[in-house]
């Protein structure tokens, strides 16, 4: 699986990021930036996406599976676990699976259950027909916001998701249809932000907010001039609650 890791020094934080639908681990890449060069980052392509090749078979759990399999592998103790989207679920599997290891969490624009089969079932099969190109506006509109897909920068996210190998992207899909950790959100004890695109039509911000509302404690902050990728959109902003919340 394609992955980058830098550890941290000194007893500085390690962040572990998590990436959304038809996204790569550069989705970070402005985050990564901003962020001191002490911390640890471990960052990786989930399967069938970037430069890691699909598996036979995909649920969040083997996503969870495979980010456990790279914090043993670097021997990664005390985290903070930062989900986007499907990289959101994972996390919350994560925050359950290593309660004493993850000590924050951070997740942007996902929810417990994202969807419903009669939205991910038709994406499925056309994506699988017809490629990821066949709806790839349509998913842009609900990544970003208007004033952003005027600008240079959008054609690079466009190519990122067209690049998606289509087996890969339909894979991650079904993760996601047949995930619902509703019930599971009480049990989520690490200090929490919740961060929300104010234009996120993919995860739009009353359901972000919805799960916010069944982590104890959470924090739910929402980020103007951006949609479905405030990590890309508006990374300072990003990175600046993102330090306060670790930092708190
Ligand atoms: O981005 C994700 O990980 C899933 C949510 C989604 O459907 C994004 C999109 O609108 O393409």
């Amino acid at each position: 699986m394609f992955h980058g890791y830098r550890p941290a020094l000194g007893d500085a934080p390690t962040l572990v990021f998590a990436n959304s639908l038809g996204t790569d681990l550069r989705v970070w890449e402005r985050i990564v930036a901003r962020l001191p060069d002490s911390w640890g980052v471990l960052r990786h392509d989930k399967r069938g996406h970037g430069l890691s090749a699909a598996r036979a078979t995909l649920s969040i759990e083997t996503l969870a599976d495979d980010v456990e399999t790279l914090l043993d592998q670097y021997r990664v103790g005390a985290f903070a676990g930062v989900g986007l989207s499907v990289g959101g679920l994972v996390m919350q599997r994560l925050a359950l699976r290593r309660p004493a290891q993850m000590t924050h969490l951070v997740l942007s624009d996902t929810a417990a259950k994202i969807g419903t089969p009669e939205i991910w079932n038709p994406r499925i099969e056309t994506v699988l027909r017809d490629g990821i190109a066949a709806i790839g506006a349509a998913i842009l509109e609900r990544w970003f916001a208007p004033a952003y897909r005027e600008t240079e920068d959008f054609a690079l996210w466009q190519a990122m998701l067209e690049r998606t190998p289509a087996a890969g992207y339909a894979q991650v899909c079904a993760a996601i249809r047949d995930a619902d950790y509703t019930a599971d959100l009480a049990r989520i004890a690490q200090p929490t932000l919740v961060l929300a695109g104010a234009e996120d039509s993919s995860t739009p911000p009353a359901l972000v907010r919805a799960m916010a509302a069944g982590i104890a404690g959470a924090r739910f902050v929402e980020i103007g001039a951006a949609g479905h990728l405030p990590c890309v959109e508006q990374p300072e902003r990003f990175t600046a609650e993102l330090l306060g919340h670790l930092r708190g």
